[in-house]
């Protein structure tokens, strides 16, 4: 069997904010590898370093020590190759560009034109199966319609590697499962690889190939957790007894990587 590339590797990285109150150890000696079309959720308590960690792998952050390679290259020099799509916890969309326009724009900025920006935009409204909405108004559309949308303009620039911060967040909990079941299939379909940030035990073992189970003060990797669950599934399989140890298993992870109980 031939090795999956890395597309992510962090070798003892650490991140230090320096505040007002003195100085915020956010994240310290992270080690992880990302190999081509896994699918990894960074799940932990609040303040854990999740979204900071997500952030370095975006160039939005910088490590104060350590290192990281996207692609075998530098975060800026992968942002500036544009390796990856973003999609933030908010959709995010511009409310007075329609939906289509909304997935055009980064397109626009990347120099495509015309035909060839139309037809991305079309394709990607159907991957995310929002088809014939291109010409509504975000404000028209349910949040999980405008999450999907902004799902639909970070796939458009056909980044190998998605970054997804929270991006289910904010909805109720049966748009939530239809998005996860979506973006499962997407993931089945494109053979990306995703990076994912979320709260939610059931959310993290739906969806992962990998469990980073982080903890608080300063910021670590406390387990890796690697998931037996088979690549395809559906909503079904939350009842399974794998699926149930697999949730255990994550939950006390995150109960040993604190000293007290705390809702994640
Ligand atoms: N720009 C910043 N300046 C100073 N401290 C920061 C900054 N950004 C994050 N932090 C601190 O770094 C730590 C990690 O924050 P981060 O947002 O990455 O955690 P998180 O696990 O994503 O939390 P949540 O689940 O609440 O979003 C926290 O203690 C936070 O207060």
């Amino acid at each position: 069997m031939t090795e999956a590339a890395k597309v992510i590797e962090i070798d003892k990285l650490s991140l230090v904010f320096p505040t007002s109150d003195g100085d915020v150890q956010a994240l310290q000696d992270i080690d992880l590898t990302i190999n081509q079309g896994d699918f990894v959720s960074f799940i932990g308590p609040s303040g854990c370093g999740k979204t900071t960690l997500l952030r370095v792998i975006a160039n939005l952050e910088q490590a104060t020590a350590g290192s990281i390679e996207v692609n075998g290259m530098s975060p800026e020099e992968a942002r500036l190759a544009r390796a990856y799509g973003y999609v933030f916890q908010a959709a995010s969309l511009y409310p007075w560009r329609t939906i289509a326009s909304n997935i055009a724009l980064p397109l626009e900025i990347m120099g495509l034109k015309g035909d060839a920006i139309r037809a991305r935009v079309e394709k990607n409204l159907e991957l995310v199966d929002l088809a014939g909405f291109g010409k509504k108004y975000p404000w028209q559309l349910s949040g999980g319609m405008q999450q999907r949308a902004s799902i639909a303009r970070a796939l458009a620039v056909e980044p190998d590697l998605l970054l997804m911060d929270e991006p289910f967040g904010a909805l109720d909990e049966i748009v939530r499962d239809h998005l996860n079941e979506q973006l499962l299939k997407l993931w089945a379909k494109t053979n990306k690889t995703v990076v994912f940030v979320t709260h939610s035990i059931p959310e993290a073992v739906f969806l992962s190939s990998h469990i980073v189970v982080m903890s608080p003060r300063p910021g670590r990797i406390h387990e890796i957790i690697e998931s037996n669950l088979p690549a395809e599934r559906d909503l079904s399989i939350r009842e399974t007894p794998e699926f149930l140890q697999l949730a255990h298993r994550v939950r006390d992870g995150l109960r040993a990587g604190h000293s007290y109980d705390e809702v994640v």
